[in-house]
């Protein structure tokens, strides 16, 4: 290390600085972490950028302290920005001078000279500023091992791109995959420049370096990637990052999500006490997938077609791709929110479904709450995760697009019948719970991630 011994009060107290890229899917998981820490006595304080924290519409009820750092755009992040290229350009110029600030301005504080950054993957500049510091440097992944295992290997030229359509694509450590499987930004060079050089390169570029590899999945679930990757990298499998009330209880009234950029609407809850168990689709589409106005039309005559109930999360952004009359037309046959409170949803009874974009977040809440899911992957590592789902976890289905990248409403009307009532619904329920219970048992005491999360704070007090 670089600079500076940690003074002793720092060995004695840990006090970790947990740092997010700023979005909804990075900051939840990434507070969750930072609830179990301060849960087990560590002090926490959980930074993203100002711009972020502006557009944040609920913060979470949870004494963790909250501090920012700057992309270069206080006033509208991302949005604000020309182009995700000088986004990024920029945020990667100002974020290391800024987040420096801050670990000065922490260092300085009641809760103590900071002992680790604990960092998003996708802010790999991170683990110079603790470098620089004399600090313990830990990335978070929150995405899949499998994920980050495909994107690690086209990093080092494992797997070459472009992908030979026809032939299976094969990553060690994983099953034998299609290219369709394959992250977008790889099955579908080109799509976001930016991105693409962000995730496949920028977030291994030191990996090797970090102190610790932290990793939002279960060890049970990704047993062979997780082994694999544990050779290359110093890796702990943590997840599922959910609300202890939804999981394994430890923490008492813990049900709070976190941040959330759209307002919840809770007659969602009391919509669902009404009707019958196991008799509603939950559908949504994360927090930033946007849908071609044809495969929304084709979502909701599925939906007005089908002959379950349905709880449909449509964004306030995307409500104009709405069939026209849609909501009068459904009556009490279904009903469309701009957002819900999903672990809550997915938690009731009611719901025998989820028709979902497979971000890797919805899938480990599906899959902690025991509910199956119907995969319409949209990009990024969905596909991948839609894969595991159906034939690896064999916890739902995936719906088939057409050449035109459509999927229909025969289609998702075909797979819905067959989750909720069809001849492979027996199979996906019964291990939709064995993994609600695995899932539970990761994060109960003695649990594999609980187990490595007391490592990590061991290895945080002995460093
Ligand atoms: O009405 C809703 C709908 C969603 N959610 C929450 O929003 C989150 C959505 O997360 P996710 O399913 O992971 O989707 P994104 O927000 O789009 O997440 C991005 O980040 C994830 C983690 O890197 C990736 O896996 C995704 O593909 C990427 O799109 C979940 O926690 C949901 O509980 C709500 O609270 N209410």
């Amino acid at each position: 290390m670089a600079e500076s011994k940690k003074s002793s009060a720092a060995l004695r107290n840990p006090h970790c600085l947990v740092l997010s890229y700023p979005t909804q899917g990075h900051l939840n998981p990434m507070l969750q972490f930072s609830k179990r820490l301060q849960h087990k006595g560590i002090a926490v304080t959980l930074a993203t950028t100002r711009s972020m924290s502006n557009t944040i519409h609920h913060a979470p009820s949870s004494s963790i302290a909250l501090d920012t750092i700057s992309d270069g755009y206080d006033e509208g992040g991302i949005a604000q920005a020309e182009s995700i290229e000088y986004y990024l350009e920029r945020f990667w110029k100002v974020g290391p001078e800024t987040l420096t600030e801050l670990v000065q301005k922490l260092n300085a504080s009641v809760s103590g000279p900071l002992s680790c950054i604990v960092y998003d993957a996708f802010l790999p500049w991170a683990l110079d500023v603790a470098r620089k510091f004399g600090l313990v440097g830990a990335v978070f992944f929150t995405m899949s091992c499998a994920v980050d295992s495909i994107l690690y290997h086209v990093h080092k030229g494992v797997v070459k791109l472009p992908l030979a359509g026809g032939e299976a694509v094969r990553v060690p450590g994983l099953p034998p995959l299609e290219v369709r499987d394959m992250p977008s930004f790889i099955s579908d060079l080109g799509s976001y420049p930016a991105f693409f050089k962000m995730v496949v390169h920028d977030q291994f570029t030191n990996v090797e370096k970090a102190d610790c590899v932290l990793c939002n999945t279960i060890y049970e679930l990704e047993k062979e990637e997780a082994d694999y990757l544990s050779n290359l990298w110093p890796l702990r499998t943590i997840g599922p990052t959910i609300p202890s009330t939804f999981l394994d209880k430890q923490i008492e009234e813990d049900k709070d999500y976190g941040f959330s950029i759209f307002r919840p609407n809770i007659n969602a809850l009391n919509w669902l006490k009404h009707r019958p168990k196991g008799s509603v689709i939950y559908v949504s589409f994360g927090s930033m997938a946007v849908l071609k106005p044809e495969q929304m039309s084709e979502v909701a005559l599925a939906l007005k077609n089908s002959t379950s109930h349905f709880l449909w999360v449509v964004r306030a952004s995307e409500e104009t791709k709405l069939p026209e009359s849609f909501s009068e037309e459904i009556s009490d046959k279904g009903l469309v929110v701009t957002w819900c409170p999903q672990l809550e949803v997915l938690a009731d009874d009611a719901v025998g479904c989820f028709l979902t974009n497979c971000g890797w977040n919805s899938t480990l809440e599906a899959l902690s709450s025991g509910v199956p899911m119907l995969a319409l992957p949209q990009w990024t590592d969905q596909s991948t995760n839609a894969r595991y789902i159906m034939d690896v976890w064999k916890i739902g289905l995936r719906a088939e697009a057409d050449e035109g990248g459509i999927v229909r409403r025969e289609e998702i009307e075909r797979c819905t019948r067959e989750i909720m009532e069809g001849e492979i619904s027996k199979e996906v329920k019964e291990n939709s719970k064995k993994w609600k219970k695995l899932a539970r048992e990761a994060m109960g005491k003695s649990g594999s991630s609980d187990k490595n999360i007391n490592e990590f704070i061991d290895s945080l007090v002995l460093s």
